[in-house]
C-alpha cells in the first residue's frame, strides 16, 4: 500500500469548539493554477473555509480577476490574486498549505501519462519556489500525472534540502468522493454515512478502492464490487470523455481539492483523529512496480 493518510499529530484541541475564528490560528493558503477549471471553484472553496486567514491566488495569467471576484464573499479570509512569475515569492511566502492544480489536463484519447512531458515542467519550477520561499508548507499535489508529479516534487524538495514526506501529498480524494458516491448507489444506502478508503495511485488499475472495508457493510456480489471497483478507476475518462475535449473534471476536483486541504488545516491546527487518504512516497519499492 503506497498511500499515506494524512493524520493529524495529536494535542491542542483548538477547533473542539468549533469554527469560531478567535479560537482558530491565522493560515495562508496558496492555490496554484487558480485561474484554471480547478482552481476557480478551489479558490471559491477555500474562501469559504473559516480555518484560511489568507488565501493566495497564483497564476500565468487572469488571477487579478479571479481574486476580486472571490474577495467579495463574505468571509473570514483575505484574498489576493498574483500573477506572474514574479510575483510567485509574495504568494508563497508565509503559505501553511499549498495546493497545485497548474498544468493542462487531458482530451478524450489521452491517458494522464500524455500530460507529463508539459506539467511535470510546470511541476518542477513551481516547486523549486516553494522549497525556497515556503519550505515548511504541506503541498498537495493535485497536477497530474498525480503518480509522477509527487515523485518530480519529492526530487526537486530533496535537492533543495526540505523533503519532508509527511508534508507531500498526491491529491487522490477524488477516487474516494467517487467510491464513495458509486458505493451508496449501489448499497442504496445514505451516502453521507458511507466510508471507503481507496489506497493506490491516481490512474487505472493503480487505484484501488477497498469496497471490503466500506462502511455501512452491504455484503455487495462480487460482479457489484468488481463493477463499482472498475467505475472508480475510470472515473476520470468517464468525466473526460463526458466533456468530449473540454477538459477533465473541475467542479468535483475542486470539492475533492477542498476537502483535502480542509483536514491538512485540521491537522496542523492540532485536531485529533483527523485521517484522509492521499498517494504518499512512504512507499517508493511499490509505487514503481
Ligand atoms: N488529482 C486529481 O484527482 C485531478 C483531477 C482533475 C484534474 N487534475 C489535473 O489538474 C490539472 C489542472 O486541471 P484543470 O482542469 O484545472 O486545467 P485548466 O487548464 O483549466 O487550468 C490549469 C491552470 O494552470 C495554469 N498554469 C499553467 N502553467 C502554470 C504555471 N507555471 N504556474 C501556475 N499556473 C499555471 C493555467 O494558466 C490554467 O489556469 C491537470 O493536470 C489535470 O489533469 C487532477
Ligand atoms: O482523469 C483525469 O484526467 C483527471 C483526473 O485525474 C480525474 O481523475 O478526474
Amino acid at each position: 500500500m503506497f498511500r499515506s493518510v494524512a493524520r493529524s499529530a495529536a494535542g491542542k484541541h483548538l477547533l473542539r469548539r468549533g469554527y469560531a475564528t478567535e479560537s482558530v490560528p491565522d493560515r495562508k493558503v496558496a492555490v496554484l493554477g487558480a485561474a484554471g477549471g480547478i482552481g476557480q471553484p478551489l479558490a471559491l472553496l477555500m474562501k469559504l473555509n473559516p480555518l484560511v486567514s489568507q488565501l493566495a491566488l497564483y497564476d500565468i495569467a487572469n488571477t487579478p480577476g479571479v481574486a476580486a471576484d472571490v474577495s467579495h464573499v463574505n468571509t473570514r479570509s483575505k484574498v489576493a490574486g498574483y500573477v506572474g512569475e514574479d510575483q510567485l515569492k509574495q504568494a508563497l511566502e508565509g503559505c501553511d498549505v499549498v495546493i497545485i492544480p497548474a498544468g493542462v489536463p487531458r482530451k478524450p484519447g489521452m491517458t494522464r501519462d500524455d500530460l507529463f512531458n508539459i506539467n511535470a515542467g510546470i511541476v518542477k519550477g513551481l516547486c523549486a519556489a516553494i522549497a525556497k520561499y515556503c519550505p515548511n508548507a504541506l503541498v498537495n499535489m493535485t497536477s497530474n500525472p498525480v503518480n509522477s508529479t509527487v515523485p518530480i516534487a519529492a526530487e526537486v524538495f530533496k535537492k533543495a534540502g526540505t523533503y519532508d514526506e509527511k508534508k507531500l501529498f498526491g491529491v487522490t480524494t477524488l477516487d474516494v468522493v467517487r467510491a464513495k458516491t458509486f458505493y451508496a448507489g449501489k448499497a442504496k444506502v445514505n451516502v453521507a454515512d458511507v466510508n471507503v478508503p481507496v489506497v493506490g495511485g491516481h490512474a487505472g488499475i493503480t487505484i484501488l478502492p477497498l469496497f471490503s472495508q466500506a462502511t455501512p457493510k452491504a455484503n455487495l456480489p462480487e460482479e457489484d464490487i468488481k463493477a463499482l471497483t472498475k467505475r472508480t478507476q475510470d472515473g476520470g475518462t468517464e468525466v473526460v470523455e463526458a466533456k468530449a475535449g473540454k477538459g477533465s473534471a473541475t467542479l468535483s476536483m475542486a470539492y475533492a481539492g477542498a476537502i483535502f486541504a480542509d483536514a491538512c488545516l485540521k491537522g496542523l491546527n492540532g485536531v485529533p483523529d483527523v485521517v484522509e487518504c492521499s498517494l504518499s512516497l512512504n512507499f517508493p519499492s511499490l509505487l514503481l512496480r
